[in-house]
């Protein structure tokens, strides 16, 4: 089922009627979290009981869950030490925790280094030193104790084994604390969960963060007032979900009804990116891939992909959609790209094509939907760079656009975002971004996002590391831009409406392809391993399965 996730300002809206009407809902979250707590320790002989839970506490209401939870483990027998991290607690929920028995250090007490003695010898930390209500960051006295955490229990180095953390156990309450809960951007220190147990919704820093890995996995708790939830800010699909956006065929297709894919990929000087586009499409199963190169590509098509058929140019035949710009990088196929952009037709647009795309923006000509931009940081970067120089209110409306999104008022940028800022909060980038360039767009990354014109946004966690290498994302506009034919032979045939947002659902879908070829082994997935992988993991997902 896809998952939605809010924002923490559409949080805090959902439960402001139910705290004046007197709803428990904290006492609720800290149940929640105390359960999730007793479910991580049952790999002890005796579970809870006897075990050394250490609750990192801080001033808010995060603390009070935390302190609260604290105290319900008491009841089930753990042995339970509170360190406080801000600079009061939260009242009723140090009462709860005191009256059950269980002990309290203050941290600017006991100092940094004895916090962190008792949180690296327990068998869970409940992390509750900041919840939806922190900005910017842990400060200056939490963020040491994290770091002395971090330092004596080796949690957050690079070296995360395949099983997880050492002990101890982490769970994050509502949201790790440092990590921005709407925007998951990471600044200084966070102690990675093993899981988060998050409240009323899932917030949408949990799956947009450019660090995954810190959040684990995500359990929420709804507090009994879900059904008041608004529209999602961010939604992500999970496998079964795939054939609900993807076009799979059916009785009675045939190649022209699945759908023909244009490629103006690669050059006679690189032909390598059209060979993995044009490749990765066949295999995706476009009913048949169109190719507009020079003589250097097609000689080296004829022997690795024979299906493909050559194009002399983007108007020698009827496509149902381009797949544009990878390795495009001499004139006479940027001429082409241009003219595939004029075409009407879906177009997964990259590299060069993203470029070109930029310079219409700011001429005042933004895509239209079904015009599917995939660059990553650096591409978006250098893209937002041109539409700031050479329209310099839009660059203007991007900024504005960036801080209601969730860019810190106190973070500086300048004309437009540096490739490092993009990196650090892409929820924040895409959504200003696709304001300024038009079209569908997906920002790739650790974390990839794809925003689409009618405000949808969809993230994608969850690939293979090893997917880090040269040609990925080739592979990827071969797999996006068969998808993209497949869905438009569907709209041409009156079998989808063809809707502004359906294009990024048909991104969400061949993202779960990408993921799939490059979780199947363990190793490397260089471009030709990814391709071979590519039918078998799509007709798993097809099959539902
Ligand atoms: N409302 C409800 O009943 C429900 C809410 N729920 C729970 O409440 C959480 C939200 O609670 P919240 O609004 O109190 O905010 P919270 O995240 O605890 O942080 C604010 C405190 O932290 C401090 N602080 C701020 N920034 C900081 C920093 N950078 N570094 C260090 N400290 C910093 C700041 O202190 P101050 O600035 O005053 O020094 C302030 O006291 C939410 O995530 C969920 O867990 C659930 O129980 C469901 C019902
Ligand atoms: N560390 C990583 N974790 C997850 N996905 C990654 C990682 N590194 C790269 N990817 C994915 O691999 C693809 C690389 O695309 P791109 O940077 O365009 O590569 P290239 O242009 O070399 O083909 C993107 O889809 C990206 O999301
Ligand atoms: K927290």
């Amino acid at each position: 089922m896809v998952l939605n996730a809010y924002t923490a300002a559409q949080i805090t809206a959902t439960e402001k009627p139910h705290l004046a009407a007197g709803a428990p809902l904290m006492a609720r979250a800290a149940h929640a979290l105390a359960v999730e707590a007793a479910r991580m320790l049952r790999h002890r002989p005796s579970g809870a009981y006897g075990a050394d839970v250490v609750v990192l506490a801080g001033a808010g209401n995060n603390g009070g869950d935390a302190l609260h939870a604290g105290a319900l483990l008491r009841a089930r027998g753990a042995r339970v030490t509170a360190v406080l991290t801000g600079s009061e607690a939260h009242e009723e929920g140090l009462a709860a925790l005191r009256g059950a028995g269980g002990f309290v250090l203050t941290l600017s007490e006991a100092g940094a280094q004895e916090g962190a003695r008792a949180a690296a010898g327990a068998d869970l930390i409940i992390d509750g030193m900041l919840g939806t209500g922190g900005r910017g960051g842990l400060r200056e006295a939490p963020a040491e104790l994290v770091r002395r955490i971090q330092e004596s229990t080796g949690r957050n180095t690079e070296h995360r084994s395949a099983g997880g953390w050492a002990r101890p156990l982490v769970l994050a309450c509502d949201v790790p604390s440092g990590l921005d809960a709407t925007t998951g951007a990471v600044a200084g220190p966070v102690l990675a969960a093993d899981a988060t147990v998050t409240f009323i919704g899932i917030k949408t820093g949990l799956l947009a963060t450019p660090k995954p890995s810190l959040v684990g996995r995500i359990r929420c708790a709804d507090l009994g007032i879900g059904a008041d939830l608004p529209a999602p800010a961010l939604r992500e699909a999970e496998d079964e979900d795939f054939p609900r956006y993807w076009s799979v065929p059916v009785e009675g297709d045939q190649k022209y009804s699945r759908g023909v894919l244009g490629t103006v990929a690669g050059s006679d000087q690189y032909p390598g990116a059209g060979l993995m586009c044009v490749h990765a499409a066949v295999r995706a199963g476009a009913g048949m891939v169109r190719f507009v190169g020079g003589d250097a590509l097609a000689s080296a098509l004829a022997v690795s992909t024979p299906e493909a058929v050559r194009s002399e140019h983007v108007g020698a035949h009827r496509v149902q959609a381009w797949a544009v710009g990878s390795g495009a990088t001499d004139r006479a196929q940027q001429a082409q790209v241009e003219q595939a952009l004029d075409a009407g037709v879906p177009v997964l647009a990259d590299a060069a094509a993203i470029e070109m795309l930029a310079h219409r923006a700011a001429d005042g000509d933004p895509a239209p939907a079904h015009v599917l931009l995939t660059p990553h940081a650096g591409e978006l970067a250098q893209a937002l760079e041109w539409v700031a120089r050479l329209a310099p209110e839009r660059g203007e409306r991007l900024v504005r656009a960036a801080r209601e999104a969730g860019l810190p008022e106190d973070e500086e940028v300048q004309t437009s975002p540096s490739r490092t800022q993009i990196e650090a909060a892409p929820f924040v980038w895409v959504r200003a971004a696709r304001e300024a360039l038009g079209g569908t767009l997906l920002l790739k990354g650790t974390t990839t996002l794809v925003a689409a014109p009618d405000g949808t946004v969809w993230a994608h966690r969850g690939n293979s590391a090893w997917l880090s290498t040269a040609g990925s994302g080739d592979t990827l506009s071969g797999i996006l831009g068969a998808g993209l034919a497949a869905h438009r032979a569907r709209v041409e045939a009156g079998r989808a409406e063809g809707a502004d947002g359906e294009w990024a659902g048909v991104a969400a879908a061949g993202l779960l392809v990408q993921r799939g070829i490059s979780t199947a082994a363990p190793g490397p997935v260089p471009p030709t391993v990814a391709a071979e992988r590519i039918p078998e993991v799509l007709g798993r997902l097809a099959d539902g399965q």
